[in-house]
C-alpha cells in the first residue's frame, strides 16, 4: 500500500514514517504539512535530520495523493475534516488518528464513510481497544452501587482533554451499563460541586512532562475499587497500530470503521 503521512513533522507523523519504513507492504509515497510549514519543499529526510530521500514534503494532499492508496492523518481536528474530504472526493482511504473533535465533526467524518473508506480511533493500540470490551463488560456486571471515573495523564504539549481514549473508555462503560454518555458524563470537578450523582461517569485529565499516555478507569464501591489501566510506554504503539490500519484498507468497501474492525475484536 503506498501511503502518504500527513502532520509528517508532528510527533506521529515522524514515528509514522518510521514505522512504514519498518513495515512490509507499505511504502512511504508521500508527506504533507500545513500551508506555510518551514518543511515544505524541502526533501523529507533532510529536513527532519537525515539523508535525503526522495520525497519533497507538499502542502496539497490532493496533489500527492493521486500516487497513493490511502493517507494516515494524526494533526488536528479541522485539518482531518479537510483532508478526510480530499481523501473521499479522490476515492481514497483514510486512517484518522487526531482526537478532540465535536460532535458536528464526528457526523461529518461519518458521513464521508459513504464514499471512503475511513479508520478512526481516539487510540490505535490492540490494548485499548481490547480494554474498551473488559471496561463494558465489568460496566454491565456493576450496578450504580459501583462509581465508575476515568482518569487520564498526556504529555505537557496535548491540547485537547478529555483524550480520545478517555472518551472511548467512557463510551464502552455507558454502554455497558445501558445509558447515553452525553447525559452522565462529569468533566473534571472544581468547587462545591454537591455529591457524586449516583450512575454518573467521571473524567479527569492530569498533564505532564512527556507522559506517552496513561489510562485508569476505577471502579469505585463501599470498601473495594476496581482498577483497569493501560499504560503506553512508546508512542510507536500508536504508530504500528495506524499502520496496520492503512494495510487492513486494501480491498475494503466504503464505510466508516475503527480499530476493533481493524483487530477483529467482537463489536
Ligand atoms: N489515535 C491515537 O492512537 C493517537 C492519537 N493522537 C492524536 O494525534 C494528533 C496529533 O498528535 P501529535 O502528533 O502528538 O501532535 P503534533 O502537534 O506533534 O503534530 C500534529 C502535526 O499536524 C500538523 N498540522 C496541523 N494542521 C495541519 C494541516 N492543515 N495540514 C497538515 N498538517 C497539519 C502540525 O503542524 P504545526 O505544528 O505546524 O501546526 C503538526 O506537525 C492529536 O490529536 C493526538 O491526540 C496521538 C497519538 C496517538
Ligand atoms: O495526544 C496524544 O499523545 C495521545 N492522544 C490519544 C488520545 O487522545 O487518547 C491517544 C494516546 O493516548 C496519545
Amino acid at each position: 500500500m503506498k501511503i502518504v503521512v500527513t502532520g509528517v513533522s508532528g510527533r506521529m507523523g515522524r514515528m509514522l514514517v518510521d514505522t512504514i519504513d519498518a513495515t512490509e507492504g507499505a511504502t512511504l509515497a508521500g508527506a504533507v504539512e500545513r500551508p506555510g510549514h518551514d518543511w515544505i519543499g524541502q526533501d523529507l529526510g533532510q529536513a527532519s535530520g537525515a539523508a535525503a530521500r526522495g520525497i519533497v514534503v507538499s502542502d496539497d494532499l490532493a496533489a500527492v495523493l493521486r500516487e497513493a492508496d490511502v493517507a494516515i492523518d494524526f494533526t488536528a481536528p479541522a485539518a482531518t475534516v479537510a483532508h478526510t474530504r480530499i481523501a473521499a472526493d479522490m476515492g481514497r482511504a483514510i486512517v484518522i488518528g487526531t482526537t478532540g473533535f465535536t460532535e458536528d465533526d464526528i457526523a461529518t467524518l461519518n458521513g464521508l464513510g459513504d464514499r471512503a473508506t475511513i479508520v478512526r480511533a481516539g487510540n490505535m493500540s490492540l490494548g485499548v481497544n481490547l480494554l474498551t470490551r473488559l471496561v463494558r463488560q465489568v460496566a454491565a456486571a456493576l450496578d450504580d452501587a459501583f462509581d465508575i471515573e476515568v482518569v487520564e495523564a498526556h504529555h505537557r504539549h496535548k491540547v485537547d482533554a478529555p483524550s480520545g481514549t478517555a472518551l472511548m473508555l467512557g463510551a464502552a462503560a455507558a454502554e455497558g451499563r445501558g445509558v447515553d454518555l452525553a447525559q452522565v458524563s462529569d468533566r473534571g470537578r472544581d468547587g462545591i460541586t454537591g455529591a457524586r450523582v449516583p450512575g454518573h461517569i467521571g473524567f479527569h485529565a492530569i498533564r505532564g512532562g512527556g507522559i506517552i499516555g496513561t489510562h485508569d478507569v476505577l471502579f469505585a464501591g463501599e470498601g473495594e475499587t476496581i482498577t483497569l489501566r493501560h499504560e503506553a510506554t512508546d508512542r510507536s504503539l500508536f504508530a504500528r497500530g495506524a499502520v496496520k490500519a492503512a494495510l487492513w484498507c486494501d480491498g475494503k468497501p466504503p464505510g466508516a470503521y475503527d480499530m476493533l474492525n481493524v483487530l477483529g475484536l467482537e463489536k
